[in-house]
């Protein structure tokens, strides 16, 4: 058995975080040492790493409080941070091993490579690129994080930044799409856990990469094997494919 760690739950009560204690409960090798939600004060100083699925503005005052003590690591999965909070996490993950994902299953982040593998190969001036998400009815956010690092993936694969090619939302009359550009659509619907397309067009032939989510327990397992494998890492801003060995040196 590998050595005992202490770990932190961060919005607990809520869905992903109610998926993370069942998780946590049944592994022999994890002692839960704080469990915290809205308003809620824990000692951190208890845990080795802490788990957090819970908004943007509670994950960035987490990494905050945690990076101004040297610590303990983190595994961020909460969605929606604006590219200030982002940079702002950057600063943190200068004092704190950090692992973000805005998903943690094993076939979102083998989807990632597929993505920017087809993307690169595809030319931009004849094949279009348009990425479907849909979720429960809860979801706060949109696009969902998937569906960005997917775009991402997209974007790098074509070798330029998704913020200079993402499409303005279809809505009313806009004129023709713009080659090269990737655009996004959202539904959110009963309890759909989550379901993400990446859809490749030309004028004659269409690609599709998809990949549904059947039960959320799925990312409360990635994100604990996230916990395991960054308890003991350097300061720094990790993702799932770091944790999945997937990124080439
Ligand atoms: N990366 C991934 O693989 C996944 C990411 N997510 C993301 O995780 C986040 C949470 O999702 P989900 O569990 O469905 O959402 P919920 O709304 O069910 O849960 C969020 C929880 O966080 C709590 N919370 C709010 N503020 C704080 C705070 N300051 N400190 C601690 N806890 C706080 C909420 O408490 P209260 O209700 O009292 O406000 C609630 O219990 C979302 O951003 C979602 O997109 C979800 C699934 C997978
Ligand atoms: O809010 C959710 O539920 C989910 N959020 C993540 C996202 O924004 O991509 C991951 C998953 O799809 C579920």
């Amino acid at each position: 058995m590998s050595a005992i760690f202490h770990a932190g739950i961060s919005g607990y009560r809520g869905r992903m975080g109610r998926a993370v204690s069942q998780v946590l409960d049944a592994r022999e090798d994890v002692v839960v040492a704080a469990r915290f939600d809205w308003g809620e004060t824990a000692d951190i100083s208890l845990c080795d790493v802490i788990i957090d699925f819970s908004t943007p503005d509670a994950s960035l005052a987490l990494a905050q409080g945690a990076a101004a003590r040297g610590g303990p690591a983190l595994v961020i999965g909460s969605t929606g941070f604006t590219p200030e909070q982002e940079a702002e996490l950057v600063k943190a993950a200068e004092k704190i091993a950090i692992v973000k994902s805005g998903n943690f299953s094993l076939g979102v982040n083998i989807l990632i490579g597929l993505v920017q593998h087809a993307a690169q190969r595809l030319d931009a001036q004849d094949w279009d690129i348009e990425i479907t998400e849909a979720h429960h009815r809860r979801k706060v956010d949109s696009p969902s994080g998937t569906a960005l690092m997917l775009g991402e993936a997209a974007a790098e694969g074509r070798f330029t930044d998704l913020a200079d090619i993402r499409s303005a939302p279809y809505d009313g009359v806009q004129g023709e799409r713009e080659n090269g550009k990737i655009g996004f659509s959202s539904i959110r619907a009963g309890g759909i856990i989550g379901e993400h397309t990446v859809l490749f067009a030309s004028e004659d032939e269409v690609l599709t990469l998809s990949h549904s989510a059947i039960d959320r327990a799925l990312f409360a397992k990635g994100a604990v094997a996230a916990a395991a494998w960054v308890r003991t890492r350097r300061p720094g801003l990790y993702d799932m494919q770091d944790v999945l060995g997937f990124r080439q040196a």
